[in-house]
């Protein structure tokens, strides 16, 4: 027999969907998560009452919060849910440097007490705040899952049981030191991820990594290589992460027949010191018209911005194949590779609050640091499919019930 343990999770409630009720302006946060939502479900609560326990608020003050103890799981564990809910709760459009840094001193200041922490965002910028997570938080030796709902818990219909209770389930068992996003049946890297869809259940994809876990009827599938375990040092410096400020990076998406007045506009904002340039393709842009969008990053870059090149496209990375990347590399800008702009985005930040040196922290943007990025020489992009000449044409039926039809069938 199993023995009888209680992981202790701290969830964390920011907002989002997930806690959401309706109102006459719309969808809202509701402060009746936790007594009217979570409460009465069984899988969450397994009736024992009138548990409390004491947190670090998002303020740094001490508060006396409800603790959930939840039924006994097939491990043998019944997993205890002490559940800090912020005030106020947000619709996480509005969520940027501040929130990241609440989270972050809330999990940095409560971490000696909980074997792991769940966090309850809205989708809209969760796979910034699990960016930002991951870098502010990589030092820390414990799971931190990042979850939230298409529809909210205040819905029979709603994914955001399954998404929490997958978070809390995962967190407590599995010994995973990274930040996370746990959604649609998947456990992804919190650096790696983007939301593709605005209602899907699956709204969460990380392109170019696949996921750390997948959950499905038949258990839980871990890919236990691909999870960070290095160099995470033996405790948490709790001075060791200054404030993190979003209000010095800018990200320009570069369209057909952009201009270099347009990017100057961006680049020489009072304030700035960071760029992300989302490019096309492997990391090109219209240089070909006006060679002052070379001049004007040239410049900018000499004044100590750092401007940092991704590609606006989901899978694959910036390289140096095409002549205007090329240009670009020579007039200052850092590839970031493969990274997702909510992690290229949020590393910046990270970046340049922790240095004052850019060309340190553009050093820095084109390494890996917490599996956000795939250095060049193992990047898939290159890799080809036999001809597809020599390729089998496998015969599906399809789902009208038509068959396949070729024009030499007799050869297939
Ligand atoms: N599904 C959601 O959570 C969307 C919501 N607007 C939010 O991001 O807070």
């Amino acid at each position: 027999m199993l023995a009888h343990t209680e992981p202790r999770v701290l969830l964390i409630v920011a907002g989002g969907t997930i806690c959401m009720q309706d109102s006459p302006t719309g969808l809202v946060p509701s402060k009746l998560f936790l007594e009217e939502a979570i409460k009465p479900k069984q899988t969450f609560n397994d009736g024992t009452d009138g548990l409390v326990d004491e947190v670090v608020d998002e303020h740094g003050s001490r508060r006396s919060v409800s603790c959930l103890r939840l039924p006994r799981d097939r491990y043998g564990a019944n997993v205890r849910c002490t559940v800090l809910e912020f005030d106020p709760l947000i619709d996480s459009s509005s969520a940027h440097s501040p929130t990241w840094n609440q989270l972050s001193t809330v999990v940095r200041a409560n971490q000696a007490r909980y074997e792991s922490f769940v966090i309850c965002h809205g989708t809209d910028t969760l796979a910034y705040t699990a960016a930002a997570l991951s870098f502010m938080l990589k030092d820390l030796d414990k799971t931190v899952i990042l979850t939230g709902s298409q529809k909210s818990m205040f819905f029979p219909d709603s994914d955001g049981s399954n998404n929490l209770l997958g978070s809390l389930v995962l967190s407590s068992h599995l010994r995973v030191p990274e930040v996370c996003v746990y959604f649609g049946n998947s456990l992804f890297r919190g650096s790696r991820v983007t939301k593709v869809s605005a209602s899907n259940y699956s709204g969460f994809e990380s392109p170019n990594a696949r996921p750390l876990a997948e959950v499905s009827e038949s258990g839980i599938t871990v890919h236990w290589d691909d999870i960070n375990q290095a160099s995470r040092g033996n405790g948490f410096n709790s001075n060791s992460v200054p404030e993190v400020d979003s209000s010095k990076v800018v990200v320009l998406k570069v369209f057909p027949g952009i201009t270099a007045k347009l990017v100057g506009s961006m680049l020489n904002t009072k304030g700035v010191s960071g760029v992300v340039l989302e490019t096309f393709g492997a990391g090109n842009m219209p240089l070909g018209m006006s060679d002052d969008i070379l001049e004007t990053i040239r410049q900018a870059v000499q004044r100590g911005v750092v401007v940092v090149n991704i590609t606006q496209c989901l899978h694959g990375s910036v390289t140096s194949s095409y002549e205007p990347a090329r240009k670009l590399a020579d007039a200052g800008i850092t590839p970031g590779f493969d990274m997702t702009t909510e992690a290229a985005f949020t590393k910046l930040i990270y970046l340049l609050a922790s240095s004052q040196n850019s060309s340190d922290v553009a050093r820095k943007m084109s390494t890996n640091i917490c599996g956000e990025l795939t250095p060049p020489e193992t990047d898939e992009a290159d890799k080809q499919f036999a001809s597809i000449a020599q390729l089998p044409i496998r015969y599906v039926r399809s789902i009208s019930g038509r068959d396949f039809q070729s024009i030499r069938p007799s050869k297939l």
